[in-house]
């Protein structure tokens, strides 16, 4: 199979799938272009559909493209596909705040994965969710809303799991686990 090619301009995203991916019996091998491709408003299926339509323009062929929602419970699951614009302006602190005052704290991370033969190909979905809980920030800051997103049950933030830790359990495996299993079909 000639690597499928995975647009993103998220390093850190990137590294993960290559991890997630190359485990197991079938390792399956992808290229990437970093482009940044504007992004809609709408549900997280909407918003995954419309990226992965331009990107597959863009670069005139199959890809796969993801996006990444953190859902707060007590805002009905907002956030959600804006997290990137709140983590900018407001911080981890701040995502802290907004849920002052609310009853629950409960949050889950959802991953989309964005699959188009080409253009004029209607994007396939295939997602992923991690229930969890939103608290003050613990462990390093290296990738986005990782210090305060702790998975139910494991009393770890993302940012405290050993990479191998959180690729067993991650919103982005679950997705990609579904994705391999297309992507092996279409072989
Ligand atoms: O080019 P694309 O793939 O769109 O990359 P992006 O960084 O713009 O990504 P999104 O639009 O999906 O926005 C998701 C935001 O959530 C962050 N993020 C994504 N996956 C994450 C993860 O597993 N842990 C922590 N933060 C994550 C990411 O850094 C963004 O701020
Ligand atoms: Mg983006």
């Amino acid at each position: 199979m000639s690597p499928i090619i995975f647009v993103t301009g998220n390093a850190n995203k990137l590294k993960e799938v290559r991890e997630i991916l190359s485990e197991g019996n079938h390792p399956i091998d992808i290229d990437s272009k970093s482009l940044d491709i504007d992004e809609i408003q709408g549900t997280t299926q909407e918003v995954a559909k419309a990226k992965c339509r331009r990107a597959t323009e863009l670069i005139n062929g199959p890809c796969i493209t993801e996006d990444t929602a953190l859902c707060f419970e007590a805002l009905k699951g907002l956030p959600g596909p804006y997290i990137k614009y709140f983590l900018a302006e407001v911080g981890h602190e701040g995502l802290n705040n907004m849920l002052a005052g609310f009853p629950t704290r409960d949050a889950w991370a959802l991953c989309t994965f964005a699959y188009s033969a080409g253009p004029g190909s209607e994007p396939i979905l295939f997602e992923g969710r991690t229930d969890g809980t939103i608290v003050p920030a613990r462990g390093p800051p290296n990738f986005g809303w990782d210090p305060v997103f702790e998975p139910k049950g494991t009393g770890l933030t993302y940012a405290e799991m050993s990479s191998e830790q959180k690729n067993k359990l991650s919103h982005r495996y679950k997705a990609l686990e579904k994705l391999r299993v297309f992507l092996q079909s279409q072989q």
